[in-house]
């Protein structure tokens, strides 16, 4: 699916491709190799999952299932459509507890059902760049290319929850590889070329171990 510049800076990653389609040949288990949670656990040690929340009525939450997260190191991704503070969001936002507001009243919507997931779908197709995705949508679905963007499903700290994880506001530069966008679970509601992409990552505030929920500070953004 890549064009052939493209190609030829990844003949590495091309080449475990091929051998996994071999092995899968081989073997007819695909489904067991590669999967996205090994392919994290494999590459930063810890992988993570969304799963009933271990507070009482909190609905889902997000594990570390397997591995340490180390401090500092980058847990989850926050996905979602990204809004200017002046773009409308009246109809998607009726409900919807998965509005991420940043500083600069940049605002994600991060949710996975209904409107909002209508709204990035359409937004996703329309950015296309020939061949190549300028996001990732799979997070829409269930089978996830990016495993780390389950960011909005991360619960509020409580009184006997401390935060063990920040958000993290960035703007992915303009020279990021156009290729790998494809894995970055955010698009921009208007097509506007002159806006960098607004992304936000969740930070591990201390070491959390395998088996700790995730819980963040909803009022609180690291700059
Ligand atoms: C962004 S969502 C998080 C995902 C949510 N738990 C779910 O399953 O959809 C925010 C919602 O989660 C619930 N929630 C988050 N933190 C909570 C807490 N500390 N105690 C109780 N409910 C919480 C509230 O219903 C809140 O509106």
């Amino acid at each position: 699916m890549l064009p052939d510049p493209v190609k030829s800076k990844y003949q590495d990653l091309l080449a475990i491709e091929h051998q996994s389609v071999e092995l899968f040949e081989n073997r007819h288990q695909q489904q067991n190799i590669f999967k996205p949670e090994e392919v994290l656990y494999k590459t930063l040690g810890f992988s993570i999952a969304r799963a009933t929340s271990s507070l009482v009525s909190a609905g889902k939450g997000v594990f570390v299932t397997k591995g340490l997260v180390p401090k500092g190191a980058v847990v989850s991704m926050y996905p979602g459509t990204i809004y200017q503070k002046y773009e409308p969001i009246f109809f998607q936002s009726i409900g919807n507890p998965f509005i991420f507001r940043c500083l600069d009243g940049v605002l994600i919507d991060g949710n996975d059902k209904g409107i909002s997931k209508v709204v990035y779908r359409s937004c996703s197709g329309r950015d296309r760049l020939g061949p190549l995705k300028m996001s990732d949508s799979t997070w829409l679905t269930s089978e996830i290319h990016n495993p780390l963007a389950v960011g909005q499903y991360v619960n509020n700290c409580s009184n006997d929850r401390a935060a063990n994880v920040c958000y993290q506001e960035l703007d992915v530069p303009a020279v990021f590889p156009v290729e790998l966008k494809q894995y970055l679970p955010n698009i921009t509601y208007s097509h506007d070329k002159q806006s960098l992409l607004r992304c936000v990552v969740l930070v591990a505030l201390r070491d959390i171990n395998q088996g700790e929920e995730l819980f963040s500070n909803y009022y609180t953004i690291v700059c």
